[in-house]
């Protein structure tokens, strides 16, 4: 068999270290436990890097798709810091960082008729490992936010829209991502729901109608209901309200660090 040239490791000049190198986007199965311990099985996308010295041209590419293989079934947050050590060691980095992003899937019944619906839910897990390890929990939680400023000042209706929450968190012992949605529906005009009833859809609207929102009173709202938990000891709370009569998004962002 001929002896093909590693390119990747032999040696660059330029004396410049990289902070990340690896695979970004790629497709694959895991498998992620609910609150009532039953497996959920989903599609992640799936960013893996290291660091490189230095002296190194490349780094090995294959590597990161061989050890999502190698953990073929078992990728979960569980899994997360044994393929963080194992990325260290293969690829003989000082740091190894792995980002999933994964569509999770949650039953809610609906207000009034009772009516059972799946809501999907964006996760993000982003997990590093250098001299330390750092864990970020993330999920995007769409919600209804109506207008006060409108309620106010017009004869009929006030503008409502649909709101995209998102909360990234980094915390002590286990949380689950059940609960950190529902803190964060806790917080908006009303939740938003999957399957709805005529008899739900007045519910909903009457009781966005009764609790208007700025973009402000929502990330304020989610602050304090994160503020309340224990284990949770960095946040960063985001929301993008969708606006039904501009023509743009309003935005707001808090970061709280209580280390
Ligand atoms: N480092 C690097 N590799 C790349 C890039 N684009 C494509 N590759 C390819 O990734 C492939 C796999 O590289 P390696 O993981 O080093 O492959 P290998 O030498 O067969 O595997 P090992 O024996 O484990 O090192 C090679 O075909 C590279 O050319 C790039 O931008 N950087």
């Amino acid at each position: 068999m001929t002896v093909m040239p590693d390119l990747q490791k032999s040696l660059d000049s330029r004396n410049i270290a990289i902070d990340k190198v690896g695979v970004k986007d790629i497709r694959y199965p895991i498998v992620v436990m609910d609150r009532s311990k039953v497996h959920q099985h989903t599609v992640a996308r799936i960013n893996m890097y290291v660091d490189l010295p230095h002296h190194f041209k490349g780094t090995h590419m294959s590597r990161f798709i061989e050890i999502l293989n190698q953990y073929h079934g078992e990728i979960s947050i569980e899994s997360l810091d044994t393929i963080l050590v194992e990325m260290k060691e293969r690829l003989e980095a000082s740091s190894a960082h792995l980002e999933m992003e994964f569509p999770y899937f949650i039953e809610k019944t609906a207000p009034v008729s009772g009516s059972r619906g799946l809501m999907e839910y964006q996760c993000r897990m982003t997990g590093s490992l250098g001299k330390e390890s750092d864990f970020v929990l993330g999920v995007t939680v769409p919600v209804t936010s109506l207008c006060p400023c409108s309620k106010e000042i017009s004869a009929r209706g006030a503008h409502n829209q649909r709101s995209a929450i998102s909360v990234q968190i980094r915390y002590t012992g286990h949380i689950w991502l059940e609960d950190l949605i529902a803190w964060v529906e806790s917080c908006a005009s009303a939740p938003v729901y999957s399957l709805l009833k005529r008899e739900d859809e007045k519910a909903v609207t009457e009781q966005a109608y009764d609790n208007p929102m700025f973009v402000e009173d929502l990330v304020r709202g989610v602050t304090e209901r994160l503020s309340e938990v224990p284990e949770i000891v960095w946040f960063k709370v985001e929301c993008e309200n969708f606006e039904s009569i501009h023509n743009h998004s309003a935005f707001a962002l808090v970061e709280r660090d209580r280390r």
